[in-house]
């Protein structure tokens, strides 16, 4: 699987932080169920690995790889464990060189022209914007649209149902990244039909 493709599976990606393992294959289940077949599965706790390892082998038709990937040891450990794809908030030569050695699918962070450039001289056709709305959102996608023509983003971060069809009417957004559709509580007290609920109003939301 490439980036692009990545960004091409649906136009909301969830970003997910799961504390306990127990919790993976109920919520995949439950964003299959609303439509949604791609999952972040940020590495900013200790269930995420073995949460991407489960829904890997367990349910093949649900797209799942990390996100909050910071270093290049993290990128194999998920390559490892089944994970499709590595987010990462930012961009930095070792991630890009991994990524390229290793033929890992990976969609890097940028929030300036300069991250963009060096993606592009690493041959990477997708990126997450991020912190989308904190870096100037819809006006800095616009801005990039000029130079950087064939550049294709996910913004991530502030991204909510107010302002997502914005996003997603930009010629250069693929799709958009965003945790309002796992809330944690609906986690943390089962409550997975919620969760299938939120998928299915937004997509059905999209313009
Ligand atoms: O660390 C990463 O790799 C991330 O992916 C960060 C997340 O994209 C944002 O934290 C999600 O932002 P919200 O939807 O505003 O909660």
């Amino acid at each position: 699987m490439k980036a692009l493709d990545v960004l091409g599976i649906s136009p909301i990606v969830p970003v997910v932080v799961l504390d306990d393992p127990k919790d993976a294959l109920p919520l995949a289940d439950a964003l299959l169920e609303g439509g949604i077949a791609v999952m972040e599965i940020t590495l900013r706790s200790d269930a995420a690995l073995s949460s991407i390892e489960q829904i890997a082998k367990a349910l093949p038709e649900m797209n799942v790889g990390a996100g909050t990937v910071i270093n290049p040891e993290q990128m194999l450990a998920v390559k490892n464990v089944g994970g499709k794809f590595s987010f990462s908030p930012g961009i930095s030569n070792g991630l890009l060189e991994c990524a390229k050695s290793e033929n890992i699918a990976f969609i890097p962070g940028v929030a300036s022209a300069s991250e963009v450039m060096l993606a592009i001289e690493n041959g990477v056709e997708g990126c997450k914007l991020f912190p989308a709305t904190a870096v100037g959102g819809i006006e800095l996608l616009k801005g990039f649209g000029g130079p950087f023509g064939d550049m294709k983003f996910c913004p991530t971060g502030g991204v909510s149902p107010n302002n997502m069809n914005d996003f997603l009417a930009l010629p250069n957004v693929l799709c958009v990244g965003g945790s309002w559709i796992v809330p944690k509580a609906s986690v943390s007290s089962g409550d997975f039909a919620h969760i299938t609920k939120l998928c299915k109003t937004a997509l059905a939301d999209i313009k």
